[in-house]
């Protein structure tokens, strides 16, 4: 079945503060969407508001036209940065916890992961480098077959060398039909597995297009396309 997740006009608000502002996005198909956009843009916000950890905004949020929560989450598996889990627990534990709670997780998938990024299940949590700790979370992440993964900065403190190791082998671990969001400020990095751009700027979306469309439209590369975009409003103030 292909994949369609839907985005209809949603606000949201934290603490009186407005921090998306009438988003609407439609992606459908076997893709992988570049979702990006300067700090403070709004792009965990939407991940965490798509995924349903983060709740109460107006609008309305669908996954192949299921808009109830339960069903959602079944449906999409978000990087989740593993808050909620005691620092002492080993990566064996935070595994056994995923495959209870996570019907769709591929055990065997997983540990093709942990071999190829080097993890050592015995180690706990607390013991874990920022990037160990990454690699880990998108083992997880990756390791349940959904219908949607949305990836929040994945590799920002992996070293540039497994980066490169990670964005090569991401096609092979995405299921077909599925859809892949990943937010990331290594634009040139990850452009060229991205099938289309979203931008998120001053709280809504400013930008949904094809990679390709706007590679041929503007004669640009991905990146030099996006910071044009912050380049023209500074000329404009
Ligand atoms: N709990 C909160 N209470 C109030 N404001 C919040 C809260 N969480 C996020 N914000 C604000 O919402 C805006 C969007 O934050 P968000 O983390 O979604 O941005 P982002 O695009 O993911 O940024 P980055 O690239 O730095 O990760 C920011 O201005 C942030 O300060």
């Amino acid at each position: 079945m292909t994949t369609t997740l839907k985005v209809e006009n949603l606000n949201y608000r934290r603490n009186l503060k407005r921090i998306l502002a009438d988003v609407s996005l439609s992606l459908t198909g076997n893709k992988i969407v570049g979702l990006l956009g300067e700090n403070g843009a709004g792009k965990t916000t939407l991940m965490r508001l798509i995924a349903g950890v983060a709740k109460n905004a107006k609008g309305i949020i669908s996954v192949n036209d299921k808009t109830d929560l339960a069903t959602r989450k079944s449906l999409i598996s978000y990087s989740n940065p593993l808050g909620g889990m005691a620092t002492n627990k080993r990566i064996s534990e935070v595994k056994d916890f995923y495959q209870q709670v996570y019907p769709d997780f591929d055990e065997q998938k997983y540990n093709q992961m942990i071999t190829f990024l080097k993890l050592d299940e015995s180690q706990r949590l607390s013991a874990l480098s920022k990037g160990t700790r990454e690699k880990l979370v998108i083992s997880l992440t990756l390791a349940r077959q959904a219908s949607v993964y949305l990836l929040d900065e994945p590799f920002s403190g992996i070293d540039s060398m497994s980066r490169k190791k990670i964005i090569n082998s991401i096609i092979q671990w995405k299921p077909a039909d599925s859809l892949m969001v990943i937010s990331d400020h290594y634009v040139s990095e990850i452009a060229p597995i991205l099938d289309e751009i979203v931008v998120v700027k001053d709280n809504t979306i400013v930008v949904h297009k094809a990679a390709d469309t706007i590679r041929e439209e503007s004669g640009q590369s991905i990146e030099d396309y996006y910071e044009s975009l912050y380049g023209e409003a500074d000329s404009n103030d």
